[in-house]
């Protein structure tokens, strides 16, 4: 029999005390359930009269924004934890700790992250963090790169391909990413304001071929362990730090994807900064987030091939073959970067780059430049050969 049961605050106090291995035992704890994400139970337990504190991460058996109408495999709390233990193996210095997990559970304890911010957050209030892109990008390439074949020998990579198959969670990526949100299905999520919009895109056949190729490479090419939900409400961050977490729906995919998402994020924000600030402070904040996007793909790009000049596969290693498949990454990071604007907008799971935004008329303008630029990004992928191309469109959309 599982020994499975949902944690109480009470449940969670107990278990940090024994897991946590940072509280006196007759110390005093307090725990609130702080989650706000989409899918599962996070307690804060913090020990009163001293400012020790951890985080207890429990799943639940479905999906927690829906409820248990659409049940959800608990074994996402294992690949999550296997997933940031694997990545901060690589790269410590951005990858949330692991202190403690259990599969049967599905519990995690994990250093708590509560004096940095979330990113998203310090974005839409127009903090900066000059440091943090460069090491999004230090992070993508350490993670990308020791996961891939240029890193990993070949045998023992086909084995983490099958330890983190994660088909349940790659699932939802699949339909809420790649399907639901070019056409019409119930769990989209449109401002009826921008829904003439929502429709063009239903029947641009053009961008449903470019979305089709880009859903066949997330269901095939098993390139790296990918974090697999980089968003910046999946990073915290401070002045000097930059950590990583909720790596649920991590699996061997394509790196673009990772990197994609990443630069997604930052263009949902651009597109937001209209509606969220005055003019003058929204067009810095413009030229601040172009800027993000070249520093994360010049780190990003620039470590991994330092990183890949010491790789183990001679085939691999063939002169020129590392900035062809550079460039294969930097197209379907474009590509799926533009999918992340477009499911944000109208799929399921907003972000509040968008939705935070007042004034209805701004937001549905902001959100019309999101779609617009999601399927600019789709469509011309291709096209964009290099950084210039990229701030010459981004430009065009201020
Ligand atoms: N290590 C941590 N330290 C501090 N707060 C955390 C930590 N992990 C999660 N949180 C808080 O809990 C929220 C939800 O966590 P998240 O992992 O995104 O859950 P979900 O998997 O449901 O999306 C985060 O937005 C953050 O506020
Ligand atoms: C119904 S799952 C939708 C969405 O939720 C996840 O986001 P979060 O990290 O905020 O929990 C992920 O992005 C999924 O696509």
């Amino acid at each position: 029999m599982s020994r499975y049961r949902i944690f109480n605050t009470q449940d969670a106090i107990e278990y940090a005390r024994e897991f946590g291995r940072c509280f006196s035992s007759d110390s005093r704890l307090s725990a609130e359930e702080i989650g706000d994400g989409n899918l599962n139970l996070v307690f804060k337990i913090h020990e009163e009269g001293t400012d020790r504190r951890l985080i207890v991460k429990q799943a639940l058996p479905y999906v927690r924004c829906v409820g248990e109408s659409w049940p959800l495999t608990l074994d996402r709390a294992r690949i999550e934890a296997e997933v940031l233990l694997r990545h901060g193996e690589f790269c410590p210095e951005h990858t949330v700790a692991v202190l403690h997990h259990d599969a049967e559970l599905a519990i995690m304890v994990l250093e708590d992250l509560s004096h940095c911010q979330v990113w998203r957050a310090g974005l839409i209030a127009g903090k900066a963090y000059p440091k943090a892109t460069a090491q999004l990008g230090e992070y993508l390439a350490q993670t990308l790169y020791h996961t891939s074949d240029f890193h990993q020998p070949s045998q023992d990579k086909k084995a983490d391909v099958a330890r983190f198959i994660n088909p349940e969670m790659c699932e939802i990526t699949e339909d809420v990413f790649f399907t639901d949100p070019y056409r019409d299905h119930e769990r989209n999520n449109i401002n009826p304001d921008i829904r003439a919009d929502a429709e063009r895109l239903w029947a641009d056949r053009p961008l449903k071929a470019r979305v089709a190729s880009l859903k066949h490479a997330f269901l095939t090419r098993a390139e790296a362990l990918l974090h697999g939900d980089v968003h910046s409400g999946s990073i915290f961050v401070d002045e000097d730090t930059l950590k990583v977490f909720d790596a649920e729906f991590g699996y061997y995919g394509p790196m673009g994807f990772d990197v994609g998402s990443a630069i997604g994020n930052l263009l949902l924000n651009f597109c937001g900064q209209p509606g969220l600030q005055t003019p003058e402070q929204a067009s810095a904040a413009q030229d601040a987030r172009i800027q993000d996007v070249l520093i994360l793909w010049q780190t990003f790009s620039r470590r991994f091939a330092a990183l890949a000049a010491g790789n183990r596969d001679q085939a691999l290693a063939e002169p020129g073959y590392l900035d062809a498949f550079l460039g294969q990454v930097w197209r379907d990071s474009l590509g799926f970067a533009g999918t992340e604007l477009v499911r944000r907008t109208i799929g399921i799971a907003h972000v509040a780059d968008l939705d935070g935004i007042a004034d209805a008329a701004a937001r549905a303008r902001c959100q019309r430049t999101a779609l617009a630029l999601g399927r600019d990004l789709i469509l011309s992928a291709d096209a964009l050969h290099d950084s210039g191309a990229l701030v010459n469109l981004l430009t065009s959309y201020r």
